[in-house]
């Protein structure tokens, strides 16, 4: 079972996993993350932090998509495990939308297409949903966090990307309201995992 955490920066992803694994600790699960760990996932950070070709960075995301599919989610998922992700495809979908909407003529079309064939859709998608304001202020207090879409204009087109792509695909979808309590937040996303049918499914 894939179940997949989105958000815009700063909506409380990382904290609503770490949560998680807290209020998860009796079940088997596999927590991962995109941009991954591995020397791909590297390779994405430096081109996030040095700037690079939005064409190369969307690219590199995409690769490190591959690798997470190949060494983290297939395998895990033939283990018929749950495997609950920091990101996903839809992070494509709704940042690298903006990025390349100078470059290309459709972005969102030319993503989908790329993704086509090879990647897995989730089964679960828990989407964050926090006004773009309360984000800034919150990443603002985190230092550590990267500012490369700390720009207030970018993320209300990813948000609404997001929003979008949810409301065309409701089943998968649970909107959360990121402004409420983050203990509140995580009782309710493990209710939910808690609920889900777990049953074994056929993946290539
Ligand atoms: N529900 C919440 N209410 C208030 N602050 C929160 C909440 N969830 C997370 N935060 C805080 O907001 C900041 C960003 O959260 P984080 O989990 O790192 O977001 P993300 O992983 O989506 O960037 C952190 O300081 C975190 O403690
Ligand atoms: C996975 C992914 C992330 N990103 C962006 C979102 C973040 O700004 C940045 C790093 O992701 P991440 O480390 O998850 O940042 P945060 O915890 O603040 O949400 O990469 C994309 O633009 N496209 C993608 O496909």
């Amino acid at each position: 079972m894939l179940i997949t955490i989105e958000g815009i920066d700063g909506s409380g992803k990382s904290s609503l996993l770490n949560g998680l694994k807290e209020e998860l600790s009796d079940l088997d699960v596999i927590y991962t993350r995109e941009p991954g760990s591995t020397w791909i996932g590297e390779q994405v950070r430096r081109g996030i932090a040095e700037n690079i070709d939005p064409v190369a960075e969307a690219l590199l995301f995409c690769a490190d998509h591959a690798a997470h599919l190949g060494e983290v989610i297939r395998p895990s998922l033939k283990d018929n495990k749950i495997i609950i992700s920091d990101r996903y495809t839809d992070s494509r979908f709704a940042y690298q939308a903006v990025t390349l909407k100078k470059i290309l003529p459709e972005p969102m079309k030319w993503l989908k297409e790329v993704h086509e064939g090879w990647t897995i859709k989730p089964d679960r998608t828990f989407l964050l949903v926090l006004p773009v304001e309360e984000a800034l202020i919150r990443l603002k207090k985190d230092r550590d966090k990267p500012e490369h879409f700390e720009c207030g204009n970018v993320l209300e087109e990813v948000l609404n990307n997001y929003l979008e792509i949810a409301e065309t695909d409701p089943e998968r979808f649970i909107l959360i309201d990121a402004l409420k309590n983050k203990e509140e937040i995580i009782k309710f996303v493990a209710d939910c995992i808690r609920q889900m049918p777990h049953k074994q499914k056929k993946y290539l």
